[in-house]
């Protein structure tokens, strides 16, 4: 986790002077460090979760569910959950330097850029790595393919998630969304109840709604209005899709179609990663 750090920040800083930079600092010394400290062979998935140093990426829309099943399997194979989206949030109501600037960018439902988002990914690695954590699921990065190539650069994936649901699903949903102000639970009060027609299947999530202590003090996020959820639609489809593919063609692409809400979806997700079988799936639940 450390080397990845450095060379995570190695890239970061020569990267954006120039792309033969970025080469020159991912030197063949760098990649046979990290061959050795860091890359994984892809695991085998029925061996015991808990023992595994897995490194996965979660792709897919807003408001697909990321960071639900993320932070679930996180619980269950016991590494640690990394969303860019939250470390630009900490960030953003840290009023540090960086504040006004991504304000901005998030309010507009636009990317930060590769640099800022790579110095906060970064510096939350260097803080797990200073408390013991290894392995890791990336919820949110990579999001262009400059940052697949930089991550593929400088260490293994070994698989990347990729969550789907229709696009009216995504926009109800993300519209929905609540978290509490006071212990950052998150919560949904959409209701989807879509019926199949012309051979498609219809779809039910209900809501994910708030224990009455945290009824009250639910907050919606600033980006989550409609006209910037369609521009964070928008600008996935126009620049995320590419990164589906740059695992796709490295066969490191799971597809999965999200059937429904959690409790039709969790255990066939964790079919789907052959982790079905296993004990401790009862008590990943939120
Ligand atoms: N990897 C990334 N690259 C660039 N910007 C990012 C990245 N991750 C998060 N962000 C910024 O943080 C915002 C919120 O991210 P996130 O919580 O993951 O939202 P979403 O619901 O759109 O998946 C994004 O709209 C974007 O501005």
């Amino acid at each position: 986790m450390a080397a990845l750090n450095r060379l995570l920040r190695a890239s970061s800083s020569t990267t954006f002077s120039s792309r033969t930079c970025m080469r020159r600092s991912l030197s063949s010394a760098a990649i046979s460090e990290t061959d050795s400290a860091l890359s994984r062979k892809p695991l085998p998935l029925n061996r015991d979760p808990k023992n595994r140093n897995i490194q996965w990426v979660f792709l897919g829309c807003p408001g697909v569910g990321k960071g639900t099943y993320a932070s679930r399997l996180s619980n269950l194979l016991g590494v640690p959950h990394i969303a860019t989206g939250d470390l630009v949030r900490e960030e953003l109501s840290s009023s540090g330097p960086l504040s006004q600037q991504l304000a901005e960018i998030v309010n507009q439902g636009k990317l930060v850029s590769d640099e800022i988002i790579i110095k906060l990914l970064s510096k939350r690695l260097e803080a797990g790595a200073d408390k013991g954590e290894s392995g890791f699921i990336l919820d949110g990065f990579p999001r262009t393919v400059r940052q697949a190539e930089i991550l593929e650069g400088v260490t293994n994936i070994d698989l990347a998630v990729n969550l789907k649901l229709r696009e009216d699903v995504l926009l109800e949903k993300c519209l929905g969304r609540r978290i509490c102000s006071q212990c950052g639970g998150n919560f949904n009060v959409a209701s989807i109840n879509i019926k199949g027609e012309n051979g498609s299947p219809g779809i039910c999530m209900d809501p994910l709604l708030p224990p009455p202590h945290c009824a009250s003090k639910l907050i919606t996020r600033s980006d989550d209005t409609e006209a910037v959820v369609k521009e964070r639609l928008r600008i996935y489809n126009d620049l995320s899709r590419a990164v589906e593919e740059f695992y796709r063609s490295r066969g490191k692409l799971l597809e999965f179609d999200l059937p429904g809400g959690i409790p039709e979806s969790w255990p066939k997700l964790l079919q789907a990663l052959n982790l079905d079988d296993h004990e401790d799936k009862q008590s990943a639940a939120a």
